[in-house]
């Protein structure tokens, strides 16, 4: 599937006010979202089924390399995240966008800043604006990021820091976990290789809230565009209202992913780490007319300048599909991709004969660090 190739001249950026919208106005109206048909991917769904990995199960590596070779998403279970946890971080999330705009706005992220209050980062390679609101926040500035909102530092403000902070502590365990199912279905057997790995992507975690309101018109609107997450992989949590919608070929198809799960998603340094073995799915979310959605996407990679090449294990005795990238890069090779309609994971790739012009493309420690 191509990328959209339109670079929006107007990104939208000013704040609008969905509580009161009657309809959905011509910023907001999409195209052709309704051209591949929508199947269902709940459990008994035969091959449209999205897999599920148990942490527990003696098995899950395995599970894990199947589910990330044929969807590059699984649902996971056995995380042992408190559900009353994940409904404590709703709730506080949903005392954020409650606020008056003047108050959102304050935290607003500025041209080219990574965190922020507003849309995503894609929002501004499309030419129509989406059904949603956001806010991109990494555990390491959560406080300052959030005194911009409430300067007085109250009730509020420690509610909601404390129940992040809270999640990111219990996240990281399950980050710990997934990683040592992902280097085992990899056959990377260097204990020490995986706790580099683990301490590197804890250090640079990113959270983008994503808040889908109530939508009067919701089959003429998008609550987040086509993507595929750009990192190592992502955790997504989201409430128990449906909205995630993954693409899948033969036939290309939505399949609309049950609600409340929490969910895997490899992303395409991952793909490229493991020389294409594992895949990033493209994805997006839909509204709906009754309930709004919130979704917690928790996003794991590299350090941004450190270089990402393909594993010796994976690339076996074959060759390197991919060139070398930091994570810095990969972005700018992505708004390229939006721009002209390509595909950014095709701009990295290596035609067969041609040789990775930053070395053998085989120590895994050296790959992923700065
Ligand atoms: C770490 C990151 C991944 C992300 C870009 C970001 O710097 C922070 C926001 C993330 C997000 C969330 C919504 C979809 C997405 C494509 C986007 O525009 O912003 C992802 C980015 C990504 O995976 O590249
Ligand atoms: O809200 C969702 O279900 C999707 C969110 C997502 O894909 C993201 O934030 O990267
Ligand atoms: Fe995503």
């Amino acid at each position: 599937m191509s990328a959209p190739s339109q670079l929006s001249k107007d990104p939208h950026n000013d704040y609008f006010d969905f509580g009161a919208a009657r309809q959905v106005p011509e910023t907001h109206t999409w195209e052709g979202l309704y051209e591949h048909p929508l199947v269902d991917g709940g459990v008994g769904a035969a091959e449209d089924a999205v897999p599920v990995v148990d942490l527990r199960d003696p098995h899950a590596a395995e599970a894990v390399a199947r589910a990330s070779e044929q969807w590059g998403t699984f649902l996971l279970e056995g995380h042992g995240i408190p559900s009353e946890l994940l409904a404590r971080v709703e709730a506080r999330i949903a005392s954020v966008f409650a606020l008056p705009a003047s108050e959102k706005m304050r935290a607003a992220r500025q041209d080219g800043q990574s965190h922020g209050y507003g849309l995503p980062p894609i929002a501004s390679y499309f030419p129509k604006t989406t059904w949603s609101e956001g806010y991109t926040l990494s555990p390491a500035n959560l406080r300052a990021e959030l005194r911009k909102i409430w300067p007085d530092a109250g009730g509020d403000y420690r509610h909601f820091c404390d129940v992040m902070e809270e999640f990111h502590r219990q996240m990281l365990a399950v980050v710990d976990k997934l990683t040592v199912l992902f280097l085992a279905a990899l056959g990377v057997a260097s204990v020490e290789a995986g706790r580099k790995i683990v301490e590197t992507m804890s250090e640079t975690v990113t959270m983008h809230i994503n808040w889908y309101p109530k939508c009067p018109d919701p089959k003429r609107t998008l609550g987040l565009a086509i993507h595929t997450d750009s990192g190592f992989f992502t955790f997504l949590m989201q409430s128990h209202v449906s909205g995630l919608q993954l693409f899948r070929h033969e036939p290309d198809r939505w399949v609309g992913v049950p609600p409340g799960a929490l969910i895997v998603n490899i992303g395409d340094l991952f793909q490229i780490l493991t020389n294409g073995r594992f895949r990033s799915t493209y994805h997006r979310a839909v509204v709906n007319r009754e309930s709004t959605r919130v979704s917690v996407a928790y996003h794991l990679g590299p350090p941004a300048d450190a270089k990402v090449a393909p594993l010796r294990e994976a690339v076996g005795g074959g060759k390197p599909a991919y060139r070398t990238v930091t994570w810095r890069e990969y972005f700018l090779v992505r708004k390229e991709a939006f721009t002209t309609g390509g595909s950014a994971l095709q701009m990295v790739s290596l035609s067969p004969g041609d040789h990775d012009d930053d070395g053998d493309g085989a120590d895994q420690i050296s790959e992923i660090s700065s």
